[in-house]
C-alpha cells in the first residue's frame, strides 16, 4: 500500500485511526527524506504544533488523525528520557522487517554465482545471501538461527525433483513459507582465451549437467560432479584448467573471471527450477491471493487407497500441482503374513503433495480432515503464496 508514514513531533501524540494500516516514524524528516514532506513545511506546521499529515501517493487513502495535548496527560510525569532502559524484545525482533529482506539473512547451497543465490535474491533483493556447502547445513543454518531463512531447490522443469530436498523437509522441522520460481539459463565457461574444442572436461552440479545433456553430448566431452555450477566455475578458474570447462552462470563468469563460450545451452529454451523458502515459523495462511499448500502423508497398504486419497482434492475442485513419492528410510518394507499365500513385502512410501488452495479455506481444511481417514501420517510442510513472477 502507498501509506508512505506518518510523522510525530511537537508536543502533539497523534493518534492514528486508519482504514488499512499505519506506519510510525518518529524523527524528523531530513532534506532528501524519503518521506514526501517538504522540511519547510515540515518546521511550519510543527510549529503551529499542528498534527503533519504525510504526503501519501494514494491519494484515496483516507485517514483521521485524532489530537490529543500532550498535557492533558502530564506530559512531565510520562515523558521523561527512559531511552537508556532496554527495549523488550518482540515478535517482530525474530522475523524478517521488511519483504525486500533487509536485515534478513538467507541461507543457500553453493557459492556466489550459484542459481539458489540468485532465487534467495530473487525471494529477498536486499537479503545478506548465506553460501552453504551442503543442503543440510542450509536446514540447520536456520534451526540454529545463523540465518532467517534457506531457499532450496525442488524440483527443475529439465531434471525432475530434487530428491535429497524432499527427505530433508521431513527429516528437519522448517515450515515452507514461499517458493521461488527462476528461470535457469546454463552457459558453458572457459578460461580466458580457451576455445570450446579445448575442452575434454566440464564440471557441474549433477542436475546442471542433466539439464545440458544434449549439448554435452554433442561436444564430447567427460562430465563430472561438483557441489554447485558456480564452485565448478570456482574450481576451474582457481587451478587455470584450460581443458576443463564449467557449465554455470553468466554471473558465475563474472565473479571468477571466467569466459562465456556458449549461453543457454541447456535441453530445453525454458529450463525452470523452483525453489522453496523455509523459516522456522509458518506464515498465516490467507486467501486474499493465490496460496499453495504442501503436505507429507502415508498411506495403509490396499487396492486403490491412493486413489481414494487423492480423490479428497479432486472432490473439492482443488487442483494438484505436484505428487512426489519418497522411500520410507526407516521403514522401507512393509511385510504382511498372508497364512495362506506367505509373506509379501511392499516397498512403503512417503507421498509428497502440493495443491493449489490455501489452509485459510474450508474446502482446503475439509479435504486435509478427509485425508485423514485413509492416512496413516499426515504433516502439513506449509501454506505459502504461489510464485507468479517468472
Ligand atoms: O548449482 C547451483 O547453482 C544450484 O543452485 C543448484 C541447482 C539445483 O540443485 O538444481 C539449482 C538450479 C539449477 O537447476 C541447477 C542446480
Amino acid at each position: 500500500m502507498a501509506l508512505k508514514g506518518v510523522l510525530i513531533w511537537g508536543n502533539y501524540v497523534p493518534q492514528l485511526s486508519c482504514k488499512t494500516a499505519g506506519v510510525h516514524l518518529t524523527s524528523k524528516p531530513s532534506s532528501g527524506d524519503s518521506l514526501n514532506l517538504k522540511r519547510e513545511k515540515w518546521e511550519s506546521l510543527s510549529s503551529q504544533r499542528a498534527i503533519i499529515p504525510v504526503e501519501d501517493e494514494n491519494p484515496s487513502l483516507e485517514f483521521k488523525q485524532i489530537l490529543v495535548p500532550i498535557e492533558e496527560v502530564d506530559s512531565k510525569k510520562f515523558y521523561r528520557d527512559l531511552s537508556f532502559l532496554p527495549k523488550p524484545l518482540s515478535i517482530a525482533d525474530f522475523s524478517a522487517s521488511n519483504s525486500d529482506g533487509t536485515n534478513v539473512r538467507v541461507a543457500y547451497q553453493g557459492v556466489p554465482g550459484a542459481y539458489s543465490e540468485a532465487a534467495a535474491l530473487k525471494a529477498y533483493p536486499e537479503c545478506e545471501a548465506v553460501p552453504c556447502d551442503q543442503f543440510e547445513a542450509a536446514f540447520k543454518a536456520v534451526e540454529l538461527w545463523l540465518v532467517d531463512k534457506a531457499v532450496l531447490p525442488i524440483e527443475n522443469t529439465l531434471g525432475g525433483s530434487i530428491h535429497r530436498n524432499y527427505d530433508l523437509l521431513l527429516r528437519h522441522r522448517l515450515h515452507i513459507v514461499g517458493e521461488v520460481q527462476l528461470a535457469v539459463n546454463h552457459c558453458l565457461l572457459g578460461l580466458p582465451g580457451v576455445k570450446k574444442d579445448d575442452l575434454k572436461r566440464v564440471l557441474s552440479h549433477p542436475q546442471a549437467l542433466a539439464q545440458c545433456e544434449m549439448y554435452l553430448t554433442k561436444l564430447g566431452v567427460v562430465r563430472e560432479s561438483a557441489d554447485d555450477t558456480a564452485g565448478a566455475a570456482q574450481f576451474v578458474a582457481l587451478n587455470r584448467l584450460k581443458d576443463t570447462g564449467a557449465v554455470a552462470s553468466a554471473r558465475a563468469a563474472d565473479i571468477y573471471g571466467l569466459k562465456v563460450l556458449a549461453e543457454k545451452i541447456q535441453d530445453d529454451f525454458e529450463n525452470i527450477t523452483r525453489f522453496l523458502i523455509l523459516a522456522r515459523e509458518p506464515i498465516i495462511p490467507k486467501a486474499d491471493r493465490p496460496f499453495k499448500t504442501s503436505i507429507v502423508f502415508t498411506l495403509e497398504e490396499g487396492p486403490g487407497v491412493l486413489f481414494k486419497a487423492l480423490a479428497v482434492f479432486a472432490m473439492r475442485d482443488i487442483n494438484l500441482t505436484k505428487i512426489e513419492s519418497r522411500p520410507q528410510r526407516k521403514r522401507p518394507l512393509r511385510v504382511v503374513d498372508d497364512l495362506n499365500a506367505g509373506c509379501a513385502k511392499y516397498f512403503d512410501y512417503l507421498f509428497y503433495i502440493d495443491f493449489e488452495a490455501s489452509m485459510a479455506e474450508e474446502r482446503a481444511q475439509n479435504a486435509l480432515i478427509h485425508l485423514q481417514e485413509f492416512a496413516t501420517f499426515m504433516r502439513v510442510l506449509g501454506c505459502y503464496p504461489m510464485d507468479m513472477i517468472l
